[in-house]
């Protein structure tokens, strides 16, 4: 992965999405701490007053006001830097997820299965969620941290010696020790964080895989695993747990002796009359508020850890490399494909080669059946030519009637897979993924020419039959006639089928062949199929076998 890509998804990287959120609320948050030590200090003056100096009430009001009035507006401000933090945070994540998503859709399906789905979902939904408190928390505590002690330092530092020495020397201690604490907390998040992927893969797998798993007597075998990895979570997440109630009771100790100290020394000070009043009484009002914002630190800090771990696999994620055509959100331009030139085009998954100098020409009006043994690399061509593979060498270029190249083939494209995924969601809402503004009349042409409008009439509900996830409440071979209907209704150049008539009765795999040979009349339609009457009646045969593409016009050659 490039270096600079790298460090734009690390927290720092991150920080630049929203930076003038986060000076706001730097620069408010510092601000606030200006109008709070200067309320501290009248308020410190008017009591000296009162009761040392023999100022009325009366005569007090007008410090009493201003008190009142700072009080009101660091709060205010404090308020106003709070939002910026949130807002920050939310700009950020959002940012991220919107980024990642469409990352994930020019990374394509192939790339994007090298991860776990369970962890891509974590990452997505948890990592990017622990984003926010940490751009809306951390960082502002952080620079806090820095400004009001070091203000609150400054005063001191006027008012008496002893005091400062004390702040000074205790103050610096507890960031020095967090840290310390911080460096050995980080594994034990990280490892909060691999468990809590594990998991909601596993719990993936699981929902996924229920039907095999209960034919293989493997239900409690799997609620046992579950049950395992959750109380590996559980342990994980009370050491983290214990890690922070370890810091904030040390935080405490420094700052609850550290503002003794200051109590102690001026005390005696003040019994031996070489120390003011107001001064004291100053001193005492700051100390609490010197380690405050220290405090407030500790209690996001796990809020760095979470968000540093995220951000790892949040990284892991936008390396996947991408695809180098565009494989969603192209809108077709207004030529159609007429014909389609694969030349000497290779590819491969990964490192490993997958088909070598594939050359072939479709025409509009062809029905091409793509042929080979299991295994051999039929659907591998049909990702090739929707763009889920990249063209490693060589090229695939189409043309309209007028012989003009056709910019981004994919648009004017769609796909049947071997197994179409079906959203939970009604009938007419699974076909309309492919077209939302179309009608109910076109619809039903549609499912008409995909010999689907029959058996979706006789459903209860007909079009607004509920389908279930991918398509529960429907057969395989329901299923894919559904498939076919959507990837109809985006009236395509090119349909590109895999098994189209696999999991179908004769009768439905005959209405669906004629459908797709009327199909073609006015487009390409390439099929990946085993099925003898689907290849008899292709105008066009590739035949796949040990990653080479052989061409046959007819299906007689690819028997000889
Ligand atoms: N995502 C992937 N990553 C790596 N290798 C893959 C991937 N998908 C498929 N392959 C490999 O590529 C080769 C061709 O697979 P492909 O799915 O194209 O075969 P097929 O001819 O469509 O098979 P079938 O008729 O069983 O569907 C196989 O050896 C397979 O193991």
């Amino acid at each position: 992965m490039h270096t600079q890509q790298h460090a734009d998804w690390q927290t720092t990287g991150l920080a630049r999405r929203a930076r003038s959120w986060l000076a706001a609320a730097v620069i408010l948050g510092g601000a606030a701490s200006v109008l709070f030590v200067l309320q501290l200090i009248i308020l410190a003056q008017t009591v000296d007053n009162l009761t040392f100096k023999g100022h009325t009430l009366a005569s007090a009001h007008m410090a009493l006001i201003e008190i009142a009035l700072l009080c009101a507006g660091s709060l205010l401000v404090q308020w106003l830097a709070d939002m910026a933090g949130a807002e920050a945070g939310l700009r950020i994540s959002t940012s991220v997820q919107r980024d990642l998503l469409h990352h994930l859709f020019r990374v394509g399906p192939i790339g994007c299965a090298t991860l776990p789905a369970g962890q891509i979902v974590t990452t997505l939904t948890e990592g990017v969620a622990a984003l926010e408190p940490y751009f809306a928390q951390y960082i502002p505590r952080a620079a806090m941290m820095v400004i009001l002690p070091g203000l609150i330092l400054a005063v001191v530092f006027h008012l008496d010696g002893w005091s400062f020495a004390i702040l000074a020397c205790t103050g610096p201690l507890i960031p020095v020790f967090m840290a310390l604490v911080g460096y050995s907390a980080q594994s034990i998040m990280n490892r909060q964080w691999l468990q809590l992927v594990v998991m909601g893969s596993n719990f993936l797998d699981s929902l996924r895989g229920l039907t095999t798993l209960r034919l293989f007597g493997q239900t409690q075998a799997s609620i046992d695993r579950m049950r395992t990895m959750a109380e590996a979570h559980r342990r994980a997440t009370f050491s983290v747990m214990q890690v922070a109630f370890l810091t904030s009771a040390t935080l405490e100790f420094f700052a609850s002796l550290s503002i003794a100290l200051v109590a102690v020394v001026f005390g005696a000070r003040l019994l031996h009359g070489t120390a003011d009043f107001r001064s004291a009484f100053l001193v005492l009002l700051l100390a609490p508020e010197y380690f405050m914002p220290l405090r407030a630190f500790s209690a996001s800090y796990h809020a760095r850890q979470n968000a540093t771990a995220a951000a790892t696999r949040i990284a892991e994620i936008a390396s996947l490399p991408e695809l180098n055509i565009a494989v969603d959100g192209e809108k077709p331009s207004a030529t159609h494909i007429t014909s389609l030139t694969l030349d000497t085009v290779c590819t491969s998954y990964a490192d490993e080669p997958a088909l070598q100098a594939v050359c072939a020409r479709f025409e509009r009006g062809q029905f091409i059946a793509v042929t080979g043994e299991s295994g051999a690399g039929k659907t591998t061509l049909l990702r090739l030519l929707l763009g889920f593979l990249d063209v490693q060498s060589g090229s695939i270029t189409a043309h309209d009637s007028h012989g003009r190249t056709v910019p981004s083939p994919q648009a004017h494209m769609a796909w049947v897979p071997q197994r179409p995924l079906m959203l939970f969601g009604t009938v007419a809402d699974n076909m309309r993924i492919a077209a939302p503004q179309t009608d109910r009349q076109s619809l039903r042409e549609a499912a008409q020419k995909a010999d689907a409008l029959a058996f979706i009439e006789t459903l209860p509900q007909g079009f607004n039959t509920p389908v279930g996830e991918r398509g529960s409440r429907l057969s395989g071979g329901q299923i894919k006639r559904l498939a076919l209907a959507r990837a109809l209704l985006r009236n395509p150049d090119v349909l590109c089928l895999d098994e189209p008539t696999a999991n179908l009765d004769p009768a439905s795999a005959h209405a669906v062949a004629r459908a797709l040979h009327q199909c073609a009349s006015y487009r390409i339609v390439i099929a990946a199929t085993h099925d003898d009457a689907l290849i008899r009646q292709a105008d066009q045969i590739l035949h796949v076998a040990d990653g080479k593409v052989t061409v046959c016009r007819q299906s007689k050659d690819v028997a000889a």
